[in-house]
C-alpha cells in the first residue's frame, strides 16, 4: 500500500493562479499508471488553494467564519481535484474523488474519516483527496494541508510506503546539496517556508509533519517519481 502526494507546487503553475500543468499532470498520472500496488493519492493546493486562502487570510492555524471564504477555497480545490482525477482516469487508474471538507474536522488533531477511504480500497479504486479548508472546533474552518491528510492516511491505511512528490528533487541543505536522510528536523538549518504564495508552511512544515509519522516517508522530484513507485528511496528520507 502507498500513499503518495503530488504536491502543488508540481501539478500547477504556482506563480500564476488557477494554472494546472497539464504537461507535468499527464506525465505524473502515467506514472501512477504503471503502479503495481494499491495507492491512496494526495494532491496539494498549488495556484488553486493558497491565492484564496490567503485572500481570505485562512491557513492551517488562523480560520475564517465566513461561509463564502470557505467555498470559494473549496470550488477551487475542486477545480483542481477534477483535473487531477481526469489525468489519472486517462492513463487508466480508477480514480474517484474523496473531498476533506466532508470528510474531516479539526479538534486537537485532525480527525479524518477513513471508512469511505477504505471501503473503495477494498473495491480496487484510487482514492483522490486533497488539501482542503475543513471545521475546526473554535475557530471556524482552516486549511488542511495534503502532508497533514498523508499524515493521517499511512497508519490508517497501513501504508508500507510514503511519498511526497514536489518541485524540488529532495531537502536541500545549505549548500543546496540533497540531504539523504532526516532524523531530527531541529537539527537542518536550511528549512523554510515555500517560495510561492503558501499558507501551510512549504518544506519546514512538511518535514515537521512527516518527522511525527510513525513510518518513514520520502520526498523527491518528478524525475523520480517511477522509481518511488518502484520501490526505490529517492530524494530525502523523513524518519
Ligand atoms: N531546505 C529546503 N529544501 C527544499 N525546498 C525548500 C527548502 N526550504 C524551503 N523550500 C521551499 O519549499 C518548497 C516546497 O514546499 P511546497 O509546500 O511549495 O511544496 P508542495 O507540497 O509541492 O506544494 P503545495 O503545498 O502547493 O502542495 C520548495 O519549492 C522550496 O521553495
Ligand atoms: C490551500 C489549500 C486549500 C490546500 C493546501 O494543501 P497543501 O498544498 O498540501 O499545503
Amino acid at each position: 500500500m502507498i500513499v503518495l502526494k503530488l504536491g502543488g507546487s508540481v501539478i500547477t503553475d504556482k506563480a500564476s493562479p488557477e494554472t494546472v500543468d497539464e504537461t507535468t499532470l499527464d506525465r505524473l498520472a502515467r506514472a501512477v499508471g504503471d503502479a503495481d500496488e494499491p495507492l491512496v493519492v494526495v494532491h496539494g493546493g498549488g495556484s488553486f488553494g493558497h491565492h484564496h486562502a490567503d485572500r481570505h487570510g485562512v491557513s492551517s492555524t488562523d480560520g475564517t467564519r465566513s461561509a463564502d471564504a470557505i467555498r470559494e477555497i473549496h470550488a477551487a480545490m475542486g477545480q483542481l481535484n477534477d483535473a487531477v482525477v481526469g489525468a489519472l482516469a486517462r492513463a487508466d487508474v480508477p480514480s474517484v474523488p474523496i473531498r476533506p471538507l466532508s470528510a474531516a474536522t479539526r479538534d486537537e488533531g485532525l480527525d479524518l474519516s477513513v471508512a469511505p477511504i477504505r471501503g473503495l480500497l477494498d473495491e480496487g479504486f484510487v482514492p483522490v483527496l486533497h488539501g482542503d479548508v475543513v471545521g475546526h472546533a473554535g475557530r471556524g474552518a482552516t486549511i488542511v494541508s495534503g502532508d497533514a491528510l498523508v499524515a493521517a492516511l499511512a497508519p490508517a491505511v497501513d501504508a508500507d510506503r510514503v511519498g511526497l512528490c514536489t518541485g524540488v528533487p529532495g531537502v536541500y541543505d545549505t549548500e543546496d546539496r540533497v540531504i539523504e536522510t532526516i532524523t531530527d528536523p531541529d537539527s537542518v538549518d536550511s528549512l523554510g517556508a515555500s517560495d510561492a504564495t503558501d499558507v501551510t508552511g512549504g518544506m519546514a512544515a512538511k518535514v515537521e509533519t512527516l518527522a511525527a509519522l510513525d513510518r518513514p516517508a520520502s520526498i523527491f522530484g518528478v524525475d523520480d517519481l517511477s522509481a518511488f513507485l518502484s520501490g526505490e528511496r529517492p530524494g530525502t528520507t523523513v524518519e
